[in-house]
């Protein structure tokens, strides 16, 4: 199959586009109508801007309403065909593509569609051209791909093919079996989209909210599944129509497309067994087995604040790096590496975002292989130098600029702790109970948020849940979480549009995207509460109110509410399962902790968010007052 992406998908101009799609890697680009009309030069022009970008025009469209007119209309239609015939001869394509007629004049009736379309498979095969025709899903008589399939049969014509478009077919729900029965040679095109799960009239939809394979909630394996069942090996193009896409950078969109075909037709591989010729090898996506380090950058100046709040939290020093001014602190198992060095990448992260986390290390069954995958899929690598002895851990370039190490036993670099780090001997009282890390909040721009689920998504063995949308004083927040099967793994991604959301107001206290907060797991959160109190730490106020409407909402007795009330635990109940989350008071900058217990307890507590958001914005706005 030959990968494209529609101009359309991108924003900027056209020249702008074409950059991106070809820095992206692709080698085939659908040219939009209107991207050509804003362009200031001829087709050729274009022609020779695109060539020498080494990119093959696969496609021009739409060409619209052409189908079932009556005359007078019908005349026109085919004189304005002959029109961008002319225009294509001058781009060096020989495909336009005709989506079904949407206007009110068309005939209704197969046989006089396929008429029109033999017509102009002559009318095209004469100056060397063919055509394709796509069923839109608000079409006026042709909404249904067997339909515009039946036209194209009918048509009869080597000239005439169809488009397959994801959206249009799994928007409506066809079904699906009727592609396999397609001879491969007449697919002349197979645009891709994905989309959420709306319910919104199709038009909208699809002008709208479209997004790469993988991003959304539609059925788009299953499409691929159908399609390789009739020996499809054509034309692959992204066609994607999203208001965020069309907001964010040309060159990371076009990366993040390639990357969502080349997850796609590896999931494809996967499920066949069959060889795809485009697609390179690719290691499978990485087994994760939990969080294995989080490190934070610190300067001189918050390391021993931030030491303080890690003893408080029952954290012990475990070792010290033996280059480095890096430290290793440990709980259960957690691990976190405090890097105060003067040199190096967690340095020159801390002077753009002062304290905060710079990378996570993830468990994965091969690490080498985890890197290779991330290649493949057009991730960004990423070395530093590294002292003499000590362990060069792979690593990708993650959210925000920080870092996505990979740790595995199968190479040893489980051993880092021994290898890299100095002990510590400590006669410390050992831990306030916390045993792992449960998750990773990450917060983001909202333009972001597919990037960020796509590059998880497509490179660990890890499934999405459904966005939530959670109420924060200054707005709404879409959360999403990304978890491994067993639970070793969750992240979760949050972004906003309202800029007075926390999580915005964190984006730009970090300046930029980064982890907001960790959840630590205990088995026992009222011993760890305990602990904590004993230790200073101050935990986040809750609410009164909360504690009344929990002993209405729940069976709870008024004891057991009491407890929770005094221990400001908030408290969430699924069937038989609990969940129990505490939070340390907002550090500077934004940042928190979270402390959760879970018994047989599966989510995050979505139905506490509102309440502990309306905390933390308290808190928030009094310390920001002068004097206080
Ligand atoms: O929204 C549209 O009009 C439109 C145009 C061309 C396409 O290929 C398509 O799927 C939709
Ligand atoms: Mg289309």
């Amino acid at each position: 199959m030959q990968t494209a992406i529609a101009t359309v998908c991108l924003s900027g101009t056209l020249a702008e586009k074409v950059e991106a799609i070809a820095a992206a890697q692709f080698k085939g680009v659908e040219i939009f109508e209107n991207d050509l009309l804003s362009f200031n030069g001829t087709p050729a022009d274009a022609r020779r801007m695109i060539e020498n970008l080494g990119l093959k025009i696969i496609t021009f469209q739409p060409f619209r309403d052409f189908e079932g007119m009556p005359e007078p209309q019908r005349s026109k239609v085919f004189a304005r065909a002959e029109r961008k015939f002319d225009v294509m001869q001058e781009l060096g394509c020989d495909l336009l593509m005709i989506c079904s007629n949407v206007s009110p004049d068309p005939l209704g009736g197969v046989e006089r569609a396929a008429a029109d379309f033999h017509e102009l498979g002559e009318r095209a095969a004469r100056r060397g051209m063919r055509v394709a025709f796509e069923a839109l899903s608000w079409g006026r008589h042709i909404h249904d791909y067997r339909d515009s399939w039946e036209v194209v049969r009918r048509a009869n014509h080597p000239s005439v093919g169809l488009v397959l478009d994801s959206f249009h077919i799994l928007a409506r729900g066809t079904d699906l079996s009727a592609i396999r029965s397609i001879p491969p040679e007449k697919i002349f095109l197979v645009q891709m989209a994905d989309a959420p799960k709306l319910s919104m009239d199709y038009l909208s939809w699809s002008r709208h909210y479209r997004c790469f394979p993988g991003q959304g909630d539609l059925p788009v394996d299953e499409f691929m599944l159908a399609l390789h069942g009739t020996g499809f090996d054509g034309l692959l193009s992204l066609e994607i129509f999203n208001d965020r896409f069309r907001a964010g950078s040309a060159r990371s969109v076009a990366i993040d497309g390639h990357r969502s075909l080349i997850a796609m037709l590896d999931e494809l591989r996967m499920q066949t067994g069959a060889g795809i010729p485009s697609l390179p090898d690719v290691p499978p996506k990485a087994v994760c087995s939990g969080v294995e380090f989080i490190e934070f950058a610190v300067d001189e100046r918050g390391a021993g604040g931030f030491e303080r709040t890690l003893s408080g939290l029952g954290f012990r020093k475990a070792g010290i790096h033996r280059s480095k001014a890096v430290t290793h602190w440990r709980q259960g198992n957690i691990n976190i590496v405090l890097n105060a060095d003067k040199e190096g990448f967690a340095h020159s992260f801390n002077i753009t975002h002062g304290t905060s986390v710079c990378a996570l290390g993830l468990r994965v069954s091969d690490a080498p292989a985890t890197v290779d995958r991330a290649v493949t899929l057009l991730d960004q690598p990423f070395q530093q130098p590294v002292g003499p002895g000590e362990m060069n851990i792979p690593a990708v370039r993650g959210l925000g600029g920080s870092l996505l190490y990979f740790v595995d036993h199968k190479t040893g670099l489980d051993r880092l702790w021994d290898v890299d780090f100095e002990p510590v001997d400590s006669n410390e009282p050992i831990g306030a109970g916390l045993t792992d890390v449960d998750h990773v909040s990450q917060s983001m721009h909202y333009e972001e948020m597919l990037t960020w689920l796509l590059f998880y998504t497509s490179l660990l063995d890890v499934q999405k849940t459904p966005v939530q949308t959670v109420i924060d004083p200054g707005g709404v927040v879409q959360s999403q979480a990304i978890e491994t099967t067993d639970g070793s793994l969750r992240l979760i991604l949050n972004a906003s549009q309202s800029q007075r959301t926390l999580s915005s107001r964190f984006l730009n206290e970090l300046f930029g995207s980064g982890v907001q907060h960790i959840a630590l797991r205990t088995s026992d959160i009222f011993a760890t509460v305990a602990h904590l109190k004993n230790n200073g730490v101050e935990l986040l106020p809750i609410p009164e109110n909360y504690y009344d409407d929990l002993e209405v909402r729940t069976d709870l007795s008024t004891e057991e509410v009491e407890r929770l009330r005094s221990a400001d635990i908030l408290y969430d109940r699924e069937g038989a399962a609990e969940y129990f989350q505490v939070y340390t008071k907002t550090m500077e900058g934004g940042f928190f902790f979270e402390i959760v217990e879970r018994r047989d307890y599966k989510g995050y507590g979505a139905i506490n968010a509102p309440i502990r958001l309306a905390s933390q914005t308290r808190l928030v706005s009094v310390e920001a007052l002068p004097g206080v």
